[in-house]
């Protein structure tokens, strides 16, 4: 299995860096510039600074250089992918997509795999979701992922052939699944940082979570996946870091909105276009998602957090 990996941000950097210790991988910035000095600084310094990318990881912004890879991860933000696919559909047609982010298209309610299986029906599809901060895995720390493919048998395949000394791969064949909790709990870790920036407490970040939660289970379910998925690292898992971790930009963009602060509008912050996507469904279907719901109606100016915890406390009381 020859490997490549598409979008040069901070996660596709790291996957590169965590796969170039034992084999060759092909590594494509968009940028021709940008490629030319990772290549050359053995760094990425504008996305992830401070770490070496191996002899290993070949840096190209050549996309027929990808011709000989059978595997392409794909490390461009969720609400570009389609835009980015529908530009190499040729290029990549019946090759093994993994798609490594985690969001929901704001335009059509569709998770990463749903767009690459639409603009590349030939290819096999696959999801690598969960727990993992780039800056983790490219220090080499201990990290454990899900790998969701259909086919079962090379959902085997790609579980051993991504996994390493230090990035363990767990596999399920239910994709729906991972992938919606790789992009709900980003939904999730912006609520709980708004009301940490708000100064509601610890307690209340907990009930955020645990709610949260049940959310995620529930919409998990309404999009026919397992909710036991929703248990595992994709789903908790990533809950927990993301939702009480300050290196987390989607739990730092929801610090900002409960502080009042400015945010970047550079950052990548999946959860934001996440949170407008599940809210619309959950309207359109009558789906008891508070949660999601408020976050959206933060993100979009219509609540602020006073608002949105008043709107959450005063619900009717209910059974847990
Ligand atoms: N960072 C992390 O710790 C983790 C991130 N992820 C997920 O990985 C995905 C990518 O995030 P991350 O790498 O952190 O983001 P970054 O903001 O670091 O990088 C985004 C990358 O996408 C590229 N890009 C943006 N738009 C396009 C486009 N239209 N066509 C081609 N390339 C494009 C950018 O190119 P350019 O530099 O030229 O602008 C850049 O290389 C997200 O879904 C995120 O949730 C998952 C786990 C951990
Ligand atoms: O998905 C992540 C960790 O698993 C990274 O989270 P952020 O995109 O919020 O930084």
């Amino acid at each position: 299995m020859s490997v490549g990996v598409l979008g040069a941000g901070a996660f596709g950097t790291a996957l590169a860096i965590s796969l170039g210790q034992t084999a060759p991988v092909l590594l494509w910035a968009r940028d021709a510039k940008q490629a030319q000095l990772m290549h050359q600084n053995r760094e990425n310094k504008a996305r992830l600074p401070g770490f070496f990318l191996p002899a290993n990881v070949v840096v190209t912004s050549n996309l027929a250089d990808l011709q000989k890879c059978d595997v392409l991860l794909l490390a461009v933000p969720a609400q570009k992918l389609r835009q980015f696919l529908r530009g190499v559909d040729q290029m990549v047609a019946g090759k093994t997509l993994v798609a490594c982010c985690k969001g929901i298209e704001l335009e059509t309610g569709m998770g990463p795999v749903d767009i690459a299986r639409e603009i590349c029906p030939q290819s096999e599809h696959a999801i690598l979701t969960g727990p993992s901060f780039a800056n983790d895995i490219a220090k080499g720390l201990p990290t454990a992922l899900t790998l969701a493919c259909a086919n079962p048998n090379r959902a085997r395949d790609l579980q051993q052939e991504l996994s390493n000394s230090t990035l363990r791969l767990y596999r399920t064949t239910d994709v729906t699944g991972a992938q919606l909790g790789g992009a709900l709990k980003n939904v999730i870790a912006i609520a709980c940082g708004a009301a940490i920036g708000a100064r509601l407490g610890e307690s209340a970040r907990a009930a955020l979570m645990t709610r949260g939660n049940a959310e995620m289970q529930r919409y998990a379910q309404f999009k026919g996946a397992d909710p036991a998925t929703l248990s595992g690292l994709s789903g908790f898992g990533d809950l927990v870091l993301t939702c009480t971790s300050d290196l987390s930009r989607n739990y730092r963009f929801g610090l900002s909105l409960g502080a009042g602060k400015a945010f970047d509008p550079e950052t990548t912050v999946e959860g934001a276009a996440t949170a407008c996507a599940v809210a619309r469904d959950a309207r359109e279907n009558a789906l008891d998602l508070p949660i999601l719901s408020v976050v959206a109606a933060l993100v979009e100016n219509r609540l602020d957090v006073a608002d949105a915890m008043a709107t959450l406390l005063s619900r009717s009381l209910k059974e847990e």
